[in-house]
C-alpha cells in the first residue's frame, strides 16, 4: 500500500480532515496551526514507517508480553472511593514540568527504595504523603496548603521546579471543589455523564490551571493537555468502570506535553528547522505562548491522530491515549534521544 493511499485518496488534498465531534476543539484549532506552521512539519511517509514498525512487532509480541501495566498502584494511591477521585485530580492539577535547567541535576526522590524522578516522582510523592497521613483527597484541606507542606511532600534531591505554581493549583483545586462540588471531583465526574468530552471540557473550564490554550496569529488554539490527561488517568486508574466509565474515550487527542514530541522527533515523524532544533539541542528555553511552542504542541496532536488513522489502516485500532502512552512510556527510555524542547509552563 502507497503511503499516500494510506490517506483515503491518492487526490485526497486535506490528510487533516476532523471528526465528525469536534467540541473539545484541539483537532479543529490545531488543524490550522499545523498546515501554517513554518518551523515545525509531519513527515507522512515517517508516520506510515513507525506504524509498520509497531504492526511488526505487536505481531511478534507474544501474548505472555502484556502490554505495559497502564496504571501501577505501587505510585498511585488507590482505594476505590471519591478519596482516589480527588486525589487523581490533584495529581494532574500537578503533573507539569519536572525538568531542570541545563547541566542541572533533575529533582528525583527516595521512595520505598527507589530513586525516582518526573512523573513517577510526582505520583509517589503524592501516594507517599497519603501514606504518611496527609489528607490531600480532602477540598478543605487543599484549599489552605501551604509552601512548606507542599515542599516537604515533594522533598528529595533539590526543590521541585515551580513549587509556588504548585501550591497555587492545589488550592484552586481546593476552592473549585468546594466552590462548585461539593468538595467532591466525583461529583464533577456525574455531570459529565460517561462523556470523556465533556468531562475534559469541564475540568478546562471550571479550573483555570487546566484551561491550556494559546493564542496563534490571533485564533485560539487549544491543547487542554492536563484536563485530557486527567481523563484518561481515571479511566486507566479504574479500568473503564464507575468513574472512569466512559463513552468517548476514543475522542480524546493526544496530551501535547514536552517527552511526546522528542519521541516524534527520534522517529522523524516530526521534524523542526534547524534554527529551532539547534536551540532545542542547545537545551535553551522555548518561551511559553511562541509560535515555536504552538508548532510543537500541535504537530504532536496531529502527528498522534494520523499515526492512528496509519494504525487503523493496517486493521490494528488504537485510541490516541493509547498511541499516547506507547509513545510516552518510549520517551521514558530517551538516553540516545535529542533532547526535548525546554517551556517553562504549568500546562505540561
Ligand atoms: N503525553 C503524555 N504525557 C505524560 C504522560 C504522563 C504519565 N502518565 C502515564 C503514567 C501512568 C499512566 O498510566 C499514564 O499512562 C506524564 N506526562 C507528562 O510527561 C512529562 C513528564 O515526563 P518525565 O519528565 O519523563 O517524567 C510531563 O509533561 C507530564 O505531564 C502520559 O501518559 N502521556
Amino acid at each position: 500500500m502507497t503511503e499516500t493511499s494510506i490517506w483515503n485518496s491518492i487526490d485526497d488534498e486535506d490528510i487533516y480532515t476532523l471528526p465528525a465531534d469536534s467540541r473539545l476543539g484541539v483537532l479543529s484549532s490545531t488543524k490550522s496551526v499545523v498546515e501554517q506552521g513554518e518551523r515545525v512539519w509531519i513527515n507522512t511517509d515517517q508516520v506510515v514507517a513507525l506504524s509498520e514498525q509497531w504492526i511488526v512487532e505487536d505481531n511478534q509480541r507474544t501474548e505472555l508480553q502484556a502490554s505495559p501495566a497502564a496504571w501501577d498502584e505501587h505510585y498511585h494511591f488507590f482505594d476505590g472511593t471519591e478519596r482516589t477521585v480527588n486525589w487523581l485530580l490533584l495529581l494532574d492539577a500537578l503533573n507539569f514540568c519536572f525538568w531542570a535547567e541545563a547541566n542541572q541535576p533533575r529533582w528525583t526522590i527516595e521512595y520505598e527504595g527507589e530513586t525516582l524522578n518526573g512523573y513517577w516522582a510526582e505520583a509517589a510523592a503524592l501516594t507517599r504523603a497519603v501514606k504518611e497521613g496527609i489528607p490531600l483527597w480532602d477540598a478543605e484541606y487543599l484549599s489552605t496548603i501551604s509552601s512548606e507542606t507542599l515542599a516537604q511532600i515533594f522533598r528529595g534531591s533539590q526543590p521541585i521546579p515551580l513549587l509556588e505554581q504548585r501550591v497555587n493549583n492545589a488550592r484552586e483545586v481546593g476552592h473549585v471543589l468546594l466552590e462548585r462540588f461539593d468538595g467532591q471531583f466525583s461529583h464533577a465526574i456525574e455531570q459529565a455523564q460517561h462523556s470523556a468530552v465533556t468531562l475534559a471540557l469541564l475540568i478546562a473550564e471550571n479550573f483555570p490551571s487546566f484551561h491550556d490554550t494559546a493564542l496563534y496569529r490571533k485564533q485560539e488554539v487549544r491543547f487542554f493537555k492536563r484536563a485530557q490527561i486527567c481523563v484518561a488517568d481515571l479511566h486507566s486508574a479504574f479500568k473503564g468502570q464507575q468513574w472512569g466509565t466512559f463513552n468517548d474515550i476514543d475522542q480524546l487527542t493526544a496530551f501535547a506535553d514536552y517527552k511526546l514530541p522528542q519521541v516524534l522527533r527520534h522517529y522523524h515523524v516530526i521534524e523542526y528547522d534547524p534554527t529551532l532544533a539547534e536551540l532545542i539541542d542547545n537545551q535553551e528555553l522555548l518561551k511559553a505562548g511562541s509560535e515555536e511552542e504552538i508548532e510543537i504542541r500541535s504537530a504532536t496532536i496531529w502527528a498522534c491522530e494520523l499515526l492512528r488513522r496509519a494504525m487503523s489502516k493496517r486493521g490494528k485500532f488504537m485510541t490516541v491515549a493509547q498511541i499516547d502512552q506507547r509513545l510516552w512510556l518510549l520517551g521514558q527510555n530517551s538516553a540516545e534521544m535529542r533532547p526535548y524542547h525546554r517551556t517553562r509552563t504549568i500546562y505540561y
